[in-house]
């Protein structure tokens, strides 16, 4: 894998509908190495959800292609085995855990499914895992007894992150996965991506509208608008020192370090 893009997204188009329906998607080309994250910002609508469910095999492309690890990913699997297959390379975090937890299922059992479904363990190799997992998301033992209600919703994304990770995938893509968190605790769970992504070099594709997160978690970001890259390079260089002017306005709506709230 070494020095190959985990990710290759080449001319991707996405229209709904009929053919004369607008490209939501039109013409992105991008690629994220492993141990990298990779920002899609822009606007409500701009098209981040849809190239975030194309690379989780949720649409599929109009035209254009996407490779994970080196393997084509235009069309969607046929079989359980592929999709398993495809997941272990690739998970999604999504805004809202719960959605995709149970809310009957106790939090160690939804966990455990997802480490059975990806790696043949024998039972108590099985439970020693989810204390892993729950560990590495900064979760204890007696969390793995509570169903989703009783955990805040930094917690239920914590959940959401051991999950993905028991796959132990090359790439998780984060579709508004902080947005709904209080600052104080988006940073907990921006800080715990970092810290996991320098332990595992997995590869994030951050979907965001907030550049303040992208700030603290990005090494490249792609700026779209109505589907269109605008602009896209290194992180620093993006926040630093914009060159269109489409980035310039979300970076001028968007607080800075150093920014202190007006006084009330
Ligand atoms: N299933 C769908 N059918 C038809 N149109 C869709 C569908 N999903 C998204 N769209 C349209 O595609 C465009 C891009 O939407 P998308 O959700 O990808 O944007 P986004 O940048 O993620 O926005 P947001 O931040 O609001 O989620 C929008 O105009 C949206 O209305």
């Amino acid at each position: 894998m070494s020095g190959d893009p985990v990710i290759r997204v080449s001319h991707l188009v996405k229209r709904y509908g009929h053919a004369d329906a607008p490209n939501v998607v039109d013409d992105v080309s991008f690629t994220v190495d492993q141990g990298r994250t990779l920002a899609l910002v822009g606007e409500s609508g701009a098209g981040k959800s849809t190239i975030g469910a194309i690379l989780t095999g949720l649409q599929t492309a109009t035209s254009g292609t996407v490779q994970v690890c080196g393997e084509d990913r235009s069309r969607p699997a046929r079989s359980t085995r592929s999709r398993r297959h495809r997941g272990s390379q690739l998970q999604l975090v999504a805004q809202d855990p719960f959605t995709s937890l149970n809310p009957r299922q106790k939090i160690g059992d939804a966990i455990a499914e997802a480490v059975a479904l990806h790696c043949r363990l024998s039972p108590s190799q099985r439970r020693e895992r989810v204390r892993e997992l729950l560990d590495a998301v900064g979760l204890t033992p007696h969390h793995a007894t509570v169903t989703p209600r009783a955990l805040s919703g930094g917690q239920r994304q914590r959940v959401a992150i051991a999950r993905a990770l028991a796959a132990q995938p090359e790439v998780v893509v984060l579709d508004e996965a902080v947005s709904a968190l209080d600052v104080s605790v988006q940073a907990q769970v921006l800080n715990l991506l970092n810290d996991l992504q320098a332990q595992t070099r997995t590869a994030y594709v951050f979907i965001t509208h907030d550049l303040a997160v992208v700030r603290q978690i990005a090494h490249d970001v792609v700026v779209l608008r109505h589907g269109r890259i605008v602009e896209q390079g290194e992180a620093n260089a993006i926040l630093n020192q914009p060159q269109q002017p489409y980035t310039q306005l979300l970076l001028a709506s968007t607080p800075r370090p150093g920014w202190t709230p007006p006084p009330r």
